[in-house]
């Protein structure tokens, strides 16, 4: 178990991250979102002792990361923000080289850099010097490093940041793979990502977590979150939307398009999923409304994020 116990930093007076705590457990992986200076990062680097808390205390599978911190690094994969490599290393020379940091050898670290080249699509830039690497390369490299010795916590800092559309992908795929025996943290901008590869998501902001709960949870938070779409043809000369409002279950309605007699209106039921469509479906061949669609929308992340965030920054 990765674990956070009111994790907090001050740099100078300024406090980036203010009694953060949480706990990851393996088979879980937990994207970690933020505006800008959320203090994602600084958690990150507390939790993979880089950076010592100024107060509370992380572990990680039971070792303490400062009164323990060696036997809690060898658990670890890190990919740290903008992570250093060494530029005049082959791609070969520089995983040789974190083998053996790592306290692998011989055939035992030929296997581990072999399997992560392949893991990690490096084979066509094995023998080019890192520091003549695309950024997307570099980034790979990076992560490379963080799961060489296939540690059993993994903590990214935006892991696929710098990738391309194929490469995320691949990323993301091996992610979700690992996920399902490792525990993983990963920091991330794209709200995608979340669906793709998170099972938990946290929101922090001004160093404080806003939220924290699953990709569906985080959706059902949106007013959107099971409201049914419906587009229709009204009668000439007759307004649907007060018969639509009667409508039992139904709080509220909001025109989105109107064309002539196309409408395309959304409808906040009071429950959801409680059978509104139905109801609605009703209403609309008793009133003569030509019903071209009726769709219930999920909520949308970006939509939770900016309500979250924005909240916090105002
Ligand atoms: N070494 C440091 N010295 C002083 N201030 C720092 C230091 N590291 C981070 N900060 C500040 O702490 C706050 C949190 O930064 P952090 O890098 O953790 O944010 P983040 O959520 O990772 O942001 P981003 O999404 O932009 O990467 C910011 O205000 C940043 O300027």
């Amino acid at each position: 178990m990765i674990e956070a116990k009111q994790l907090t930093k001050f740099f100078g007076d300024h406090k980036a991250v203010d009694e953060v705590s949480f706990t990851v457990e393996k088979g879980e992986i937990l994207g970690f979102l933020g505006p800008n200076a959320a203090g994602k990062s600084t958690t990150m680097r507390m939790l993979t002792g880089y950076l010592p808390p100024s107060a509370g205390a992380a572990a990680i599978g039971g070792c303490d990361i400062v009164a323990d911190s060696l036997n809690a690094r060898r658990k670890m994969g890190y990919l740290p923000e903008n992570a250093p490599v060494y530029e005049d290393m082959t791609v070969t020379g520089f995983l040789q080289f974190i083998a053996r940091i790592r306290g692998l050898s011989g055939r035992e670290a030929d296997d581990a850099v072999e399997r992560t080249i392949g893991k990690c699509f490096l084979e066509g830039v094995r023998h080019q010097m890192v520091g003549t690497l695309s950024k997307g390369f570099n980034q790979r490299v990076c992560f490379a490093q963080s799961i060489l010795h296939d540690p059993e916590y993994l903590i990214l800092d935006e892991p696929t940041d710098g990738l391309d559309p194929n490469q995320k992908h691949e990323v993301r795929s091996m992610i979700r793979e690992m996920g399902r025996n490792k525990a993983i943290i990963l920091s991330t901008h794209i709200l995608e990502e979340v669906d793709a590869v998170c099972t938990r998501a946290i929101i922090i902001a001004n160093g404080v977590i806003q939220a924290d709960d699953t990709p569906k949870g985080l959706r059902a938070r949106s007013e959107k979150d099971g409201s049914l779409v419906a587009r229709f043809t009204v009668p000439e000369g007759s307004d649907p939307i007060p018969g639509l409002e009667g409508v039992d279950g139904v709080v509220k309605t909001e025109v989105m398009e109107q064309d002539g007699r196309k409408m395309l209106v959304r409808v906040f039921p009071v429950k959801k999923g409680d059978g509104l469509a139905v109801r609605i479906a009703g209403f609309a061949a008793d009133q003569g409304l030509a019903l071209e669609s009726l769709i219930e929308e999920t909520g949308r992340l970006d939509e939770v994020f900016r309500a979250i965030t924005i909240k916090q920054e105002s």
